[in-house]
């Protein structure tokens, strides 16, 4: 089982595959399958991205520095949005970001975040990588590694890789375990190449699940074989 966990979460989590806002339905079927986890007393940070509100390149009309400095933003309000949901659910969790300054937002120190883990809370890790031009993979690489995790797990709308993408081609065929180097070589669309590039570097495994189906979660924290993970 792993002890260390960062879960990446689509902005999608919150609202329902495709869907904008918040779902209470989604809430708390991600909330169930997050206590699953919590109580195995695993360290757990997560990341969550912002689909559900902006994402930056979606914004046509703006220059996409500003339209990513909104995505950042969004991420802060799920991330917000998520310590709330998991308090009323009797989940302890924290917010962290560099990039803004709100009362129930903490800054991102590792001592700190330490702290909390050892005190059994979540860390929210909000503000992707404080930098526009970037996505909430980057971030989940870049936290991953800096609170030490075993893994890297993205929880997404997809059961893993595929040599294609799954959603537009039927033919499309599964891989159980990549490297990074052919992930990057293949340029697969289901994570940011910097996200792989970065995992490589510091030798941090990922592994692809499907956020939707239920108990994937827990089966990825006990190490079982589901999804696509990727090493060397
Ligand atoms: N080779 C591939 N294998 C698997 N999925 C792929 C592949 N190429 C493209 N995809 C697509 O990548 C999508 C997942 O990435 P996407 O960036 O949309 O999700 P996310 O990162 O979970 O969401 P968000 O942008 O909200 O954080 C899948 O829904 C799938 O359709
Ligand atoms: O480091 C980052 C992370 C995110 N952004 C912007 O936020 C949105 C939402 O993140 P997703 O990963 O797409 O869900 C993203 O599209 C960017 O616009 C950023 O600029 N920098």
């Amino acid at each position: 089982m792993y002890k260390r966990v960062l879960l990446k979460l689509s902005g999608e989590a919150l609202s329902g595959e495709g869907g904008k806002g918040f779902s209470e339905k989604t809430l708390t079927y991600l909330v169930n399958e997050v206590k699953k986890i919590h109580q195995l007393n695993i360290k757990l940070g997560i990341v969550v991205g912002a689909g559900n509100i902006f994402r930056g390149k979606e914004l046509k009309d703006f220059r996409i520095q500003m339209a990513d400095q909104l995505g950042m933003l969004g991420t802060v309000i799920n991330s917000l949005y998520l310590k709330n949901v998991f308090e009323s659910n009797g989940l302890k969790s924290v917010v962290v970001s560099p990039i803004v300054n709100l009362p129930s937002v903490m800054p991102l120190k590792y001592d700190f975040i330490e702290q909390c883990f050892e005190a059994g809370y979540i860390v929210l890790f909000a503000g992707g990588t404080s930098n526009p031009l970037f996505t909430t993979d980057t971030a989940s690489a870049l936290r991953a590694i800096e609170m030490n995790a075993d893994i890297l797990v993205k929880a997404t709308k997809v059961d893993g890789i595929y040599d294609k993408d799954p959603k537009l081609f039927e033919d499309a065929k599964k891989y159980d375990n990549i490297t990074y180097e052919q992930a990057i070589k293949e340029q697969i669309k289901v994570m940011d190449t910097e996200a792989f590039s970065i995992c490589e570097k510091n030798n941090l495994s990922i592994l692809i699940i499907n956020f939707f189906e239920e108990g994937n979660l827990l089966k990825a924290v006990e190490g079982e074989n589901i999804g696509t993970k990727v090493n060397h």
